[in-house]
């Protein structure tokens, strides 16, 4: 009956879409943008009907009809479908009954009414007297389990009361943890746990952050906030978007399905490195390089290299105007540099008073001079004739040319190359600091495309962003293209209507199409029209604001990147996610009040998440010991299962390291990939054996190229360096030289806790020297 109901609704929706598209309009450009913002709307609400056909329903609650009414709930009530009713079908969208005066026949999981499918407990049951958890494949059931919460009833079928274990539909989550890897990650709405529920439907309002260990589901549940909030305050966030800030292009790829797959698409994903709009960094940069550009301390670096920008003349500057000399001194440039500095504006703002100020005093100067009344000791110009001048001077093309060089118009990407690529600006930028500090910075010539992304890393990405804020929008550029396609859009229109007018048998008593449109007009017509949703507005958009702005992996952040991101949500509605334990960056959060004291003082609130679902308790074991050499005082989460398979250490010389690790790796892919292709192994390694390990097993290395700086996750097995695996999961995991891992980078410990929490299911560690002490338990085994 529901997937009925919603065929019904795909057509109808269809069929407006399809009107939409068909209709002629006025041609205004009112009425065809009012088209365009109706074809969008039918379009994203048909792929929302397309997303949830895979498990539409998936459960249903038996209220009791005495129960009390659920507490309020912040922000927008929301639709409030199905508070009344004692039977409750629970899925993937609202679906209403429009010929039964529209009762609810589907409640959204994200509705207030499906609340107690989440949280109610035999303890607690809300008014839930028993929770149905429906799995089903295509159209079809395959399976119905049933918690009966209340002992009365429980008695009754003669069934005992559930919750042994606190997990909310165990059956069918343990189903959903144990299934195999797709390389891609799935949605959750069918088993969010009580404890996910919470940080899912906290207030939007203020920072949040969630802490938890590997695998409790911090990303998933961030996603599924992403989704909640939408619904919630739909108004407010689809219009400004929502931002989802991930640690590299490959987690962005392993998580892009899980939103729309809710039905959600004003969502933008993106690294902190990708949004700064046109360039695409993809420079791989020493992790020390890396971590000085994201120290607090470049803020006044760059802010000192936009002042060393606005120059003065090292000696008088003399020139010619309308024949009168006009001489450019230290002083009229100091002058006026302080006033134009006084205005706290951005650079290329601030260049206009520069300019007016300089241009005043050499007027002043000028009409000084030549009217200066020898006899009568007065001046003998007026106001009028010190206008005159300053509009000579003003129009200059040399004293134009010569403010241009002392203040000069620039762009950030400008400003930042000419740093990096001048020794003497950027000695003169990094006062006090070391020769070696200095080296990491400095770079050979710039690109003559300046956004040539093979140039750039991601932290300088970053700084581009600060830059940005110094300099102010010089629209100039934007502004200029836009009136350049305009002009081409016209002489298109106007050969179109002359083709027309050439006609030869044109009947002569009917219109021709000139005399009623000019090209003008048929320009503004053929526009292509735009179907930008808030999140591709805001890709484009470096000042572009967000409703609400969810990072993910927080604590790989630097202090830079920070900045940027507070400045795009200014409301400070934000979700952060994160481990500090996880932190690989060298510049990456050890705190998260050191985080964010300097933008929300105290007010942040947290919340931890406790359970692993991910790694099952074999292997958390090794990794806890990991965990308790970084620091002793964390507790690891606890594992949801156990599979049954013990991690295992294998000890092989150097010479038969990469066939021992090969061999591991074929076994695991033996074990773990099934029929259909589910099924996935990572190899994981210091960055310098990946290419050999990857030869060796006959697959591409990740990430797989400067053009795409993503791990293949298609793949069955993935050879990568840890780093590039934050975040995402394996079914088995082969990891290679754990004390490689471990020196290689200062927070060598945490990248080895990330490498052995990323299984599902197996852990093979294939070591060339002796196993690093944190990992004995191994050796025991
Ligand atoms: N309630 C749940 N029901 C089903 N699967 C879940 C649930 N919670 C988490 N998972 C699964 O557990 C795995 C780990 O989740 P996730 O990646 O969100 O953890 P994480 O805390 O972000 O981990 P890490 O810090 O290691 O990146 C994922 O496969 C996720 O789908």
């Amino acid at each position: 009956m529901l997937y009925g109901k919603l065929d019904e609704r795909r057509a109808e929706t269809a069929g407006l879409l399809a009107r939409v598209l068909r209709e002629e309009t006025t041609g205004t450009p009112q009425a065809v943008s009012e088209r365009d913002a109706a074809a969008q709307m039918y379009s994203e609400q048909l792929a929302t009907l397309s997303a949830v056909e895979q498990g539409l329903c998936f459960g249903r609650l038996d209220l009791d009809p005495d129960r009390p009414p659920p507490p309020s709930i912040d922000g927008d009530p929301g639709p409030i479908e199905g508070l009344d009713q004692d039977v409750l079908y629970v899925g993937r969208l609202g679906l209403l009954d429009d010929q039964h005066d529209y009762e609810p026949l589907l409640v959204d999981w994200r509705a207030p009414a499906a609340r107690p499918y989440y949280t109610a407990t035999a303890a607690s049951p809300d008014g839930v007297r028993r929770r149905r958890h429906i799995r089903s494949r295509s159209r079809r059931v395959t399976a119905v389990d049933d918690e009966i919460l209340d002992l009365e009833e429980a008695a009754r079928v003669g069934a005992t009361a559930t919750q042994r274990t606190g997990l909310t539909g165990e059956a069918v989550l343990l189903a959903a943890l144990s299934a195999g890897r797709t390389g891609r990650m799935g949605d959750i709405v069918a088993t969010i746990q009580g404890e996910q529920d919470r940080v899912i439907r906290s207030s939007a309002n203020g920072v949040v952050v969630v802490e938890g260990g590997p695998g409790t589901g911090k990303t998933a549940v961030a996603l599924h906030r992403a989704a909640y909030l939408l619904y919630t305050h739909r108004r407010q966030l689809a219009r400004r978007g929502v931002l989802v800030v991930g640690p590299n292009p490959t987690f962005l790829r392993y998580i892009e399905q899980v939103l729309p797959s809710l039905g959600e698409t004003s969502v933008l994903l993106s690294t902190v490195g990708e949004l700064y709009p046109g360039l695409a960094a993809h420079r791989h940069e020493p992790a020390a390089a890396a971590a000085l550009k994201g120290h607090v301390d470049m803020a006044k670096v760059l802010a000192t290299a936009v002042r060393d920008r606005q120059e003065l003349p090292r000696r008088p500057i003399r020139l010619h105007v309308d024949g009168e000399p006009v001489v450019v001194d230290r002083d009229v440039v100091a002058q006026a540099r302080t006033r134009a500095r006084r205005t706290r504006r951005p650079h290329n703002d601030a260049k206009r008073t520069f300019v007016r100020e300089v241009v005043d005093q050499l007027a002043r100067r000028e009409v000084d001079r030549v009217g200066r009344d020898v006899q009568g000791g007065g001046n003998l110009l007026d106001r009028g004739d010190l206008a005159d001048v300053r509009a000579g001077l003003r129009a200059d093309p040399d004293l134009r040319a010569v403010l241009d060089e002392l203040w000069p118009t620039l762009t950030p990407p400008r400003l930042l190359a000419d740093l990096w690529t001048s020794p003497q600006r950027l000695r003169a930028a990094t006062r006090g600091w070391s020769g070696a500090d200095r080296d990491l910075l400095a770079r050979d010539a710039a690109p003559a495309d300046l956004l040539d992304g093979a140039w750039w890393s991601s932290a300088d990405a970053v700084l581009l962003d600060e830059v940005a804020e110094l300099l102010g929008e010089d629209d100039t550029a934007a502004r200029e293209a836009e009136e350049r396609k305009r002009e081409a859009d016209e002489a298109y229109a106007a050969g179109v209507l002359e083709i027309l007018a050439m006609e030869e048998d044109w009947d002569p008593e009917l219109l021709r199409p000139t005399d009623v449109v000019d090209a003008s007009v048929l320009a503004d017509r053929t526009r292509e029209a735009t179907y930008a949703s808030a999140a591709e507005r805001a890709a484009d958009d470096r000042t572009w604001t967000f409703g609400h702005v969810i990072v993910d992996e927080a604590q790989e952040l630097s202090p830079m990147a920070w900045r940027v991101l507070m400045r795009r949500c200014p409301s400070r509605s934000m979700t952060l996610v994160g481990d500090v334990a996880q932190t690989g960056a060298r510049g990456g959060a050890s705190s998260w009040a050191e985080v964010l004291s300097p933008y929300v003082a105290a007010r942040w609130r947290r919340e931890v998440l406790t359970v692993n679902y991910r790694t099952p308790a074999e292997i958390m074991a090794v990794a806890a010991d990991v965990l308790a050499a970084i620091d002793p005082t964390a507790t690891p989460p606890e594992s949801v299962r156990e599979s049954g398979v013990a991690p295992r250490a294998v000890a092989a010389d150097e010479a038969g390291l990469v066939e021992a690790a090969a061999a591991a790796a074929r076994a695991a892919r033996e074990a773990v990939v099934d029929v259909e292709g589910a099924g996935r192994v990572a190899v994981l390694a210091p960055g310098e054996r990946v290419d050999g390990l990857a030869a060796a097993l006959g697959v591409a290395a990740g990430p797989t190229g400067a053009a795409d700086p993503t791990v293949d996750l298609a793949a069955e097995v993935v050879v990568s360096e840890v780093a590039d695996a934050k975040g995402l999961e394996f079914d088995a995991v082969v990891l290679v030289d754990p004390a490689g891992v471990v020196d290689a980078s200062p927070r060598g410990l945490n990248d080895l806790y990330v490498a052995l929490t990323r299984a599902t299911r197996s852990l093979v560690v294939v070591h060339p020297d002796a196993l690093p002490t944190v990992l004995g338990r191994l050796d025991a085994a």
